[in-house]
């Protein structure tokens, strides 16, 4: 069985970023490089993780009009990155080009709902009803457009996993029993997202900035 950990590497400096990856890498089974890594290292940084020999997912969360979104879609091929994140609520034609655009075999997934938020951030928004209604009214738009999957947290990954049998769903805002969750609001453990049916468990803080990142890394490994 493949190791469903997805280190987020959001470390501001490269050299920070491939130590922690080395002491690490057994240990985990993919590197998330998000917004703060593409935005520091570009093109260039993603190239020097990925001689690492971990599969890299972008998650640059896309999100702008079906012809942009495209372009940029093509503009990382060259990157070969086995996942790529867009926002769903960019819309079902958007979606669609974006999946047209990508690179054979890589998976294009739709962050639903940023884990977070809660129900009163969503309000404030102007979205009404539930979390729940929410991701799994993005989730059918995600599917209707063809794209792999979505992003949703460990609260939403079952109900979506019913529904969309073979869906590939990305579940960030995990938390080892007792850690401190920061700015994460829908939150649950590493085992109980595997559980209800996650495919992929994105960790950055608990490992990144535990007092010691392998021991951590270990630990998360050792519930699955
Ligand atoms: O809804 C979302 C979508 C993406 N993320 C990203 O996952 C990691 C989580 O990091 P932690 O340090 O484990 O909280 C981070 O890179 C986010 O950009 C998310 O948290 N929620």
């Amino acid at each position: 069985m493949t190791n469903p950990v997805y280190l987020a590497l959001d470390v501001p400096k490269i050299d920070a970023a491939k130590a922690l990856l080395n002491k690490v890498k057994s240990h985990i089974g993919g590197v998330k490089l998000g917004l703060e890594f593409f935005c520091a290292h570009g093109h260039a940084g993603v190239h020097e993780i990925a001689h690492m020999g971990l599969p890299i997912f972008l998650d640059l969360k896309l999100h702008d009009i079906p012809n942009t979104v495209a372009g940029a879609m093509q503009a990382i091929h060259v990157l070969e990155p086995a996942i790529v994140t867009i926002h769903a609520s960019g819309g079902r034609a958007m979606m669609e080009d974006a999946k047209a655009a990508a690179a054979d075999g890589c998976k294009v997934v739709a962050v639903t709902m940023l884990t977070s938020l809660d129900e009163r951030d969503m309000a404030r928004t102007g979205i009404g009803g539930s979390a729940h209604d929410q991701v799994m009214r993005l989730a059918e738009l995600a599917h209707d457009a063809g794209l792999d999957g979505i992003v949703c947290s460990g609260h939403e990954v079952k109900a979506v996993h019913k529904q969309w049998k073979d869906g590939f769903f990305v579940v960030p805002g995990l938390r080892p029993g007792g850690k401190a969750t920061g700015d994460q609001k829908r939150v649950v453990t590493p085992r109980q997202a595997r559980d209800d049916g996650a495919s992929v468990l994105v960790i950055g803080r608990p490992i990144s900035r535990a007092d010691d990142p392998l021991a951590a890394a270990r630990a998360i490994e050792a519930t699955l």
